[in-house]
């Protein structure tokens, strides 16, 4: 079992997809509604306990904060991504004991989703007190979790995509003779590998739920995709790829800086092609990924796990 494990959404109703698959949401409209107030402790199925949060210690100019905790089993957090000096990280309440899963908001875009993921990464290696270095960061899996477009026809409406491969797919420079990597130009790495034995459970699990899903790249784009033309464009230099996003490579290049293992599990709402925002099913994708995470909530994250190496991420596909 991963101990503790971070993930990363983009936006508010990501996250509340996320926590309410993990705290036994059902499937249906109804999981649909955003979380708002009510009582402090929620019953939820399966014996979790879904708590909520007023208010949390953010930096002035971070994003209002509508934190959750659901304590359980699994245990979970959800908050806004903004930057927490030190001095100011202790929590208004106990970290639990036991497994916890973190939920974050991260925001929209890899910067986003790169400084959210890397500065929760700092604050719970700084938990660990003065002998942890800030490479041993507690938790011991990080997931970019959300919507996403999907590439077809291999990944319809309302798949799961579970990422092999988390890619940078405009991280590199146009020439006249096409778009090289960075890889290419001699700096950086434009990939990261995800965990054979991770992607593989997080499938399984999937498949037992009879969750329909496609493993695969997940491209991290900074633009969404909206002509048929930049479709193919990514098609043609990334022939495997399932889904495409905005946050999965900042998020992992930030797991990577502390040696936790990522992988990205993405919902498909919209097809990767022309723009059609009368066709995204953004709900259907938000039940799908209720639907993963309570899979993954009664499975691969609480099941004995051996210890996962993080790839190397020069690696190539
Ligand atoms: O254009 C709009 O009207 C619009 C309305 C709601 C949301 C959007 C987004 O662009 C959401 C971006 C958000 O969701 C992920 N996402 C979902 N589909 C895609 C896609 O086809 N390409 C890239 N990213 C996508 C992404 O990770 C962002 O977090 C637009």
């Amino acid at each position: 079992m991963a101990d503790r494990i971070l993930i990363v959404t983009a936006v508010a109703a990501e996250a509340d997809s996320v926590a309410r698959g993990l705290t036994g949401g059902s499937r249906g409209p109804s999981g649909r509604t955003p979380i708002g107030p009510g009582p402090a402790v929620q019953p939820l199925p399966g014996g979790y306990a879904l708590r909520r949060h007023a208010s949390a210690i953010l930096l002035p100019g971070a994003i209002t904060p509508s934190p959750l905790s659901a304590h359980g089993p699994l245990s979970g957090t959800v908050s806004a991504g903004g930057l927490v000096p030190p001095a100011l990280a202790q929590s208004p309440e106990p970290v639990p004991h036991g497994p916890v899963v973190d939920v974050l908001v991260a925001g929209v875009g890899p910067a986003a989703a790169a400084a959210a993921t890397s500065t929760a990464l700092a604050r719970a290696a700084l938990g660990h007190g003065p002998t942890a270095g800030p490479r041993t960061a507690p938790y011991d899996l990080v997931v970019s979790a959300g919507i996403a477009g999907g590439f077809q026809p291999d990944a319809p409406l309302g798949a799961i995509v579970v990422s092999d491969a988390i890619v940078a797919a405009d991280l590199g420079a146009e020439t006249p003779d096409g778009y090289l990597p960075v890889e290419e130009l001699g700096f950086g790495h434009s990939v990261h590998r995800v965990p054979d034995a991770l992607t593989g459970r997080i499938a399984g699990a999937l498949a037992d739920g009879v969750q329909r899903h496609v493993v695969g790249p997940v491209l991290t784009v900074s633009t969404v995709t909206g002509t048929a033309e930049r479709a193919a464009e990514l098609a043609r230099r990334h022939p495997r790829a399932a889904a495409e996003a905005m946050e999965g490579f900042g998020v992992a290049e930030a797991a990577a800086a502390y040696g936790v293992p990522v992988v990205e599990i993405r919902a498909v709402s919209n097809p990767v092609g022309p723009r059609d925002r009368a066709n995204w099913r953004i709900g259907q994708a938000m039940d799908s990924l209720r639907y993963a995470f309570q899979l993954l909530g009664s499975t691969v994250f609480v099941e004995p796990m051996d210890p996962i190496d993080p790839r190397d991420p020069r690696e190539s596909l």
